[in-house]
C-alpha cells in the first residue's frame, strides 16, 4: 500500500465560480498496474471515509478477496474537502494567509470528478477496468462516467443515484442546521461545531440505517426500563465517536457536495446523461435504503444502455453497501465474468 498527495499548481475553476488555488488530492493505491495498464480498480469512497478502502471496506480488498493486490492496481482519492489528507477547510487559504473554516468553497460532484481527471492523466491511466462507489462515492463515480464515456470498461454504482432527491437533500440540510445552531460553529477554530455535528451524525444515522436495522440491535432487554433506552446511547455515541475523527467544516461542505448532484445540469435531462454511459455497469441496491431507495438504482439501471441491476437483502438499509461484503463481491464476480464471456463471444 502506497499513500502519495497530488498537487496541481494551475488554478482550479469550480462550478460556483470560485476559483481554487493549490488543488490537493490525497490518495492510496494497492498492487501494480501491468504491462498494458488493464487492471486499475478505482474506488470511491462515502461521506466521512478515507482513501484507504481497506480501513472501511476489509473484506473488499486483498488476497484472494474480490479486489487483489496481486491482480489488480487499487486506487482510491479522498474527496476534496473532507478531512483526510486532500484540500480542507483546515488548511491555510493561500490567498489570507489563514484557514479557510467557513469559507472554504465547497466541490460540487462535478468538480470532484473534475479534479480526478487531473490525477488520472498524471498517472498516464488511459482505461479503467472497474470503477465503484457507494452513496456520494457513487454520485462521482456516476459523473465521470458521463463525463468520460469510454474511460470505464465497467462501473459498479452502489446504493446512489442520478440526482440527489429532495428527501436527501432535506436529511442534509437538516443536519446543516444542527451544526448552525451550535454556538460554537461561528468560532474561526478547528473544533467549531463539534456538537452540532454529532446531532448531525445521529440525523444521518436515521437514513442510514431504518426501522428494522434499530429494532433489532436496540431492543431493551428489560421492560422496567423508564429512560436512557439503548438506541439514544446509541445515537450519543455514534456522535461523539464522529467527532473524535472529523470536523464539523468537512462535513459542512462535503454535504453541500452530496447535494449538488445533478447528472442532468445543462445536458439537457437526466436520462440523456445516463444514455451517454458506455461503460458495461452493474448497479447494486439495499433493500429498505431509505437515503438512496432502490427505485432509484432501478431508474439508473433502466437508464444506462449496457446495464443491469440487483438487489442486496440486508437489516441494515443504506449501510448494507459497506456490509454486505459477501453478497457484493458475488455479484461482481458473476458480473464481470458473465461480461467477459457476452465480450469473447460478440
Ligand atoms: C479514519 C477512519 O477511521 S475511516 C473508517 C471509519 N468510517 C468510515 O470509513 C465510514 C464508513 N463506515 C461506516 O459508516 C461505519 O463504520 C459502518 C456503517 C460500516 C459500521 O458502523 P459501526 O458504527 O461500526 O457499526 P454499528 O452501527 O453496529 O455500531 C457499533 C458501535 O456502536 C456501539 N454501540 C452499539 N449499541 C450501542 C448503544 N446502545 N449505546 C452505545 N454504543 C453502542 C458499539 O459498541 C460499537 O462501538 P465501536 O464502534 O466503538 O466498536
Ligand atoms: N456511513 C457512510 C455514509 C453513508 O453513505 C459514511 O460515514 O461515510
Amino acid at each position: 500500500m502506497t499513500q502519495q498527495v497530488f498537487t496541481y499548481d494551475q488554478p482550479f475553476a469550480l462550478e460556483s465560480g470560485a476559483v481554487f488555488h493549490n488543488l490537493r488530492l490525497a490518495y492510496t493505491t494497492y498492487g501494480s498496474m501491468n504491462g498494458d495498464r488493464s487492471n486499475i480498480i478505482w474506488i470511491f469512497h462515502a461521506l466521512t471515509a478515507n482513501s484507504n478502502p481497506h480501513e472501511w471496506w476489509p473484506e473488499m480488498i486483498g488476497e484472494e478477496k474480490i479486489f487483489d493486490p496481486a491482480r489488480h492496481f487499487i486506487i482510491c482519492v479522498n474527496m476534496p474537502g473532507s478531512c483526510y489528507g486532500s484540500s480542507s477547510p483546515l488548511d491555510t487559504n493561500p490567498e489570507t494567509g489563514v484557514p479557510y473554516y467557513h469559507n472554504f468553497p465547497f466541490f460540487t460532484i462535478r468538480d470532484m470528478a473534475g479534479a480526478y481527471r487531473l490525477l488520472q492523466k498524471e498517472l498516464g491511466i488511459t482505461k479503467i477496468k472497474i470503477g465503484i462507489g457507494g452513496s456520494t462515492g457513487g454520485q462521482q463515480l456516476l459523473e465521470w462516467a458521463v463525463q468520460d464515456p469510454e474511460l470505464f470498461e465497467h462501473i459498479i454504482p452502489l446504493a446512489t443515484n442520478a440526482v440527489h432527491s429532495p428527501w436527501g437533500k432535506a436529511f442534509n440540510a437538516s443536519q446543516r442546521f444542527a451544526i448552525e445552531a451550535d454556538q460554537t460553529w461561528k468560532n474561526k477554530a478547528a473544533d467549531a461545531g463539534l456538537k452540532g455535528m454529532e446531532v448531525a451524525r445521529g440525523i444521518a444515522l436515521l437514513s442510514y440505517r431504518n426501522a428494522t436495522a434499530y429494532n433489532k440491535t436496540q431492543s431493551e432487554s428489560s421492560e422496567d426500563t423508564l429512560e436512557s433506552f439503548r438506541s439514544e446511547s446509541y445515537q450519543r455515541y455514534q456522535g461523539t465517536k464522529l467527532a473524535a475523527r472529523f470536523n464539523a467544516f468537512s462535513y459542512y461542505v462535503l454535504s453541500k457536495s452530496m447535494d449538488s448532484h445533478n447528472l442532468g445540469r445543462g445536458r439537457g435531462t437526466v436520462i440523456k446523461a445516463l444514455e451517454a454511459i458506455r461503460a458495461a455497469t452493474l448497479v447494486l441496491a439495499l433493500e429498505g435504503d431509505l437515503l438512496f431507495p432502490p427505485e432509484e438504482q432501478d431508474f439508473l439501471a433502466e437508464h444506462i444502455p449496457d446495464a443491469i441491476v440487483r438487489h442486496i437483502s440486508t437489516d441494515y438499509g443504506h449501510d448494507g453497501f459497506l456490509l454486505e461484503f459477501e453478497q457484493i463481491s458475488e455479484a461482481i464476480k458473476k458480473f464481470i465474468t458473465h461480461h467477459a464471456a457476452s465480450v469473447i463471444t460478440k
